[in-house]
């Protein structure tokens, strides 16, 4: 919580517009007045005015705007805008203004328009169908080859990690990364940890394998990916590969790979693919009580961020600041 009471502090330091896409969802509209009360960002619903307010249920939505795209005067612009972006990839006329009422769509063309200053969505939706129209529409920022996303994960065992906070990645968005993609997540999860949770990244590339115990072309993989991020960037501190109880376990790091300076207290975990990813996230999100803010995509010029459909009003209050911070750091 400590982390989370941080970044909340950041986010109404500097209040940013943040628009939820699933405006009639329940958990949602019931975190939109709670943002809107603590101040933590200019909150947005977009859907059916009406539903909205049924669905609040006598709830506030004191200071929480309410939009429903398909009556605003902006709606053919944003249709023609994004029939001009996506003409070349076959889009027509028809389908873009079919497209737009989707209000995931709307959002984050409020996104690219300067109209919001980030997205965040999918309490009912899948992530792919969250971040697809990022993908489309706002793309990489410059100088970046792959969208990917990580965790901030906080542990109730204080000795792991900074003080119980570790970053996760990529558990959400690449499904089977080759190694320079693989490099590429890792950079981002260590930078994403240091903007949003301040930790100096120690980075454990994550395997069934540590420092050749298991021959296999999925080691050679992770093995790969760290040679391609160290040469890349070798201010990274960054070892691999690791498994699991090497990267985190002080005796076991120092048995398994001696001498290094990430085996036994990493706080950036690599998983190899999302398969890892994502089981991993959650067993330790739920057997470990920890808390999981995210998933946070990394790489995208502007932000907008996914929930998992199991998320609380919490989960989506922290998602909500976390994202403000990203909208800060953006410009
Ligand atoms: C994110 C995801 C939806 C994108 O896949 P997709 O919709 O099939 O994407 P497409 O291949 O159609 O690409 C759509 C656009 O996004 C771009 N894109 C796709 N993945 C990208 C990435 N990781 N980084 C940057 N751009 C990406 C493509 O280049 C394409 O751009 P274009 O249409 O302008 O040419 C897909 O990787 C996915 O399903 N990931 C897993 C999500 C999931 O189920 N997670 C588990 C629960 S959290
Ligand atoms: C991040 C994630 O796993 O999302 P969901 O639980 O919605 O699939």
């Amino acid at each position: 919580m400590a982390l989370m009471d941080a970044i909340k502090a950041k986010a109404k330091a500097d209040v940013k517009h943040i628009v939820l896409a699933e405006g009639t969802e329940p958990r949602t509209v019931e975190a939109a007045g709670i943002i809107a009360k603590e101040g933590l960002a200019k909150v947005t619903l977009l859907g059916d005015v009406d539903e909205i307010k049924k669905v609040a249920a006598g709830k506030s939505l004191e200071g929480v705007n309410l939009i429903d795209p398909e009556k605003q005067a902006n709606f053919d612009e944003y249709v023609n805008d994004f029939y001009e972006m996506r003409k070349k990839k076959g889009m027509t006329p028809e389908k873009a203004r079919e497209t737009m009422k989707n209000t995931l769509y709307y959002a984050t063309m409020m996104i690219k328009k300067g109209a919001a200053d980030g997205m965040v969505a999918g309490a009912i939706n899948s992530t792919g169908n969250t971040i697809r129209p990022a993908l489309q529409i706002i793309k990489t920022a410059p100088g970046i080859s792959i969208v990917s996303s990580c965790f901030l994960m906080e542990v109730p065992d204080k000795s792991y990690g900074d003080n119980g906070v570790l970053v996760f990645g990529d558990c959400a968005i690449c499904i089977n990364p080759s190694a320079e993609e693989l490099a590429a997540i890792a950079a981002a999860s260590a930078a994403t940890g240091k903007a949003l949770a301040g930790i100096d990244p120690r980075i454990a590339m994550l395997s069934f394998s540590t420092k050749g115990s298991a021959k296999h072309e999925l080691v050679d993989k992770v093995v790969e990916a760290t040679n391609i991020l160290k040469e890349a960037h070798p201010e990274l501190n960054v070892d691999g590969e690791l498994q699991a109880d090497a990267a985190l376990v002080e005796s076991v790091g120092q048995l398994k790979s001696p001498g290094s300076s990430v085996a036994g207290k990493a706080n950036v975990l690599i998983f190899p693919d999302i398969q890892a990813g994502n089981i991993g996230y959650k067993l330790v999100q739920r057997l470990a009580g920890a808390e999981a803010i995210g998933p946070i995509c990394q790489g995208l010029a502007k932000p907008v961020n996914d929930l998992s459909r199991g998320c609380s009003v919490s989960d989506i209050v922290s998602v909500v600041a976390m994202t403000a911070v990203q909208a800060q750091q953006a410009e």
